[in-house]
């Protein structure tokens, strides 16, 4: 688990261990520089100086106009993040490399120490107007430093959409092609993409231009990723974010700060050597006729992720079809309540997994209704999914009873059913930052469900009613642009009610669910369709140690 944090969580530990005594805002300006600089020649080894102070690229590094000088543009901002520039002008052309500065604002109004290390430069080099370079139209460098707008920007930026588009032209074409004169720079954001919002990823939309940021083949950012690198838009606009270590040892002010999901321990996944039923009883709902194709892909979920035993409840008209293309899952009859009363009167069975496939008419309802407690039956750990969310967000009755135990796992369409207001917020066109996040959506969402809510995307984010939230990452390292495929929710839905079958609290499920889900579809890649996710299983646990 990772911590990501918010820009006044970042702002609140820098003065924190600037009023401690512990660092200065200076001290942590030039390690900031450093950091950037030295994630530069990690990423890009061949621009690394490698002996002496000055050093000399290799003859194909060699610029024709440029005395054979690496050449670095840094485009500075009106605050510390341009502050962050300066000092990365400075290394590098003590590195040996040309550097030219460009700053957007008005050099008197920088803060202290941004303004600070502005005099520093000016002792090495010269400062021009961003108009100037973007006048120039051409790169004119081997990397260009975006270090323009941090943690601070607060509102939409005009006159940057050229710049915007031709970073996303360069990034484009992937490979930086350094040392050739008319080649494409790398690009380095510092912190984060400039117009990008740190704590929601969305960008600061310009009315007259997409892309709305600087696009980034490198992030570097200090001390911890902030939530705008994994959230909404944040993903899209660099291919990379490095973490820095600035020296500061605080945690976030927050009990309860948002982690990214990391791999489970194998130890959680192992059986030990009993019965099937000691490794739980999973019940899953199917519709009727030619619509249990859902609940059987999540059966099959819940099956391979270890629940012991797993039983599909269908319709009598739909048990033939079921039963020719189920084995290892159990098939039972369930018609109406009355039927589900008969199944669940067998205490083994401890999760439960309704919508995937149900169906939005009566018989469904009641169905929904008394799994969540009408008639007095024992609540017990539920995934509600699909065609469940459906019903719960046209039924303000059926809504109120969800239970801690339950977990909903909605999509964007979904999300908006269930909690209209909070999903018209987060898609809400804004000018003024930070913006509502999907984590602020989602903890929103739990707090009023009393129960976890995992809130699907590129990136899922999920949340109890207490406010812990935690993300499962799909981007950078972990991309798995496959898992978009029909029946990929319906496997996740029976990984969650698999993992609670045996026993795991409901926010552990649904963590480890999304992770595994995530890992089944990078292990399998492209092709990939979601009778292959449960097959995955097998790999992944082995990698895990399992
Ligand atoms: N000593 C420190 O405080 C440190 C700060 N750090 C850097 O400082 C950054 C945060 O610095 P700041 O809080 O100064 O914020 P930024 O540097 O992100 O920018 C804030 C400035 O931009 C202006 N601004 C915001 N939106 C604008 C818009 N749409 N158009 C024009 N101007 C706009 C604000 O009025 C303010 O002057 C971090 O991202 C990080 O890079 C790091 O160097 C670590 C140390
Ligand atoms: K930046």
């Amino acid at each position: 688990m990772t911590e990501l944090l918010t820009a006044a969580q970042m702002r609140a530990i820098e003065a924190a261990a600037i009023a401690s005594g512990e660092v200065t805002g200076l001290e942590l300006m030039e390690r900031a520089g450093r950091g950037v600089v030295e994630a530069i020649f990690e990423e890009w080894p061949e621009l690394a100086p490698s002996w002496g102070p000055t050093p000399k690229p290799p003859e194909y590094l060699l610029q024709d106009d440029e005395e054979g000088k690496l050449r670095a543009v840094v485009l500075c901002g009106p605050g510390n993040n341009g502050g962050d520039g300066f000092v990365v002008a400075r290394l590098l052309h003590e590195a040996g490399w040309g550097v030219e500065v460009f700053l957007y604002g008005d050099a008197e109004k920088l803060p202290q120490d941004a303004r600070a290390n502005y005099e520093r430069w000016m002792k090495a080099g010269t400062i021009a107007m961003l108009d100037t370079y973007l006048a120039r139209r051409k790169w004119g460098c081997d990397i260009l430093i975006d270090a323009l707008f941090g943690t601070g920007l607060s509102r939409p930026l005009c006159g940057f959409g050229d710049l915007f588009w031709n970073t996303s032209d360069a990034r484009d074409c992937h490979v930086p092609q350094f040392g050739h004169p008319r080649g494409r720079p790398a690009i380095v954001s510092i912190d984060i993409t400039s117009g990008v919002c740190s704590d929601s990823g969305r960008a600061f939309n310009l009315e007259d231009c997409n892309p709305n940021a600087i696009s980034a083949h490198l992030t570097v950012t200090f001390h911890r990723a902030k939530l705008g690198h994994f959230l909404s838009e944040g993903p899209q606009y660099t291919d990379r974010v490095i973490v820095k270590d600035v020296g500061l040892t605080l945690r976030p002010n927050e009990v309860r700060p948002v982690v990214t999901i990391s791999a489970p321990y194998a130890n959680w996944l192992e059986k030990d050597d009993d019965h099937k039923y000691k490794h739980g009883h999973v019940l899953i709902l199917s519709g009727g006729v030619g619509s249990g194709g859902a609940a059987r892909l999540a059966a099959r979920g819940a099956l391979r992720i270890g629940a012991g035993v797993v039983t599909v409840g269908c319709p009598a008209a739909a048990l033939v079809e079921n039963a020719a293309q189920l084995n290892a899952v159990m098939l039972r009859e369930i018609g109406d309540s009355g039927d589900l009363a008969d199944v669940l009167g067998d205490e083994r069975i401890n999760a439960l997994c309704v919508g995937p496939g149900l169906g939005l008419g009566d018989r469904e309802r009641e169905l929904v209704s008394f799994i969540l407690g009408e008639g007095g039956v024992k609540p017990r750990p539920t995934v509600l999914d699909a065609d469940a969310l459906t019903l719960l967000a046209a039924d303000q009755e059926l809504f109120s009873r969800l239970h801690s135990d339950c977990v909903l796992t909605p999509h964007a369409g979904e999300f908006a059913r269930l909690f209209p207001d909070i999903a018209e917020k987060l898609n809400a066109p804004s000018s003024v930052g930070p913006f509502y996040s999907k984590v602020d959506a989602t903890r929103d969402a739990a707090r009023r469900a009393g129960c976890v809510v995992l809130f699907k995307g590129a990136n899922t984010v999920i949340a109890d009613p207490k406010g812990g939230c935690s993300i499962n990452t799909s981007v950078y390292d972990r991309r798995a642009p496959w898992l978009a495929t029909a029946g990929s929710g319906d496997v996740l839905a029976g990984f969650i009610a698999g993992i609670m079958a045996r026993q795991f609290a409901p926010v552990y499920a649904a963590w480890m669910g999304a992770w595994l889900h995530t890992e089944c579809a990078i292990k399998f890649g492209p092709g990939l369709i979601a009778e292959d996710l449960p097959e995955q299983l097998p790999a992944v646990f082995r990698d895990l140690g399992v």
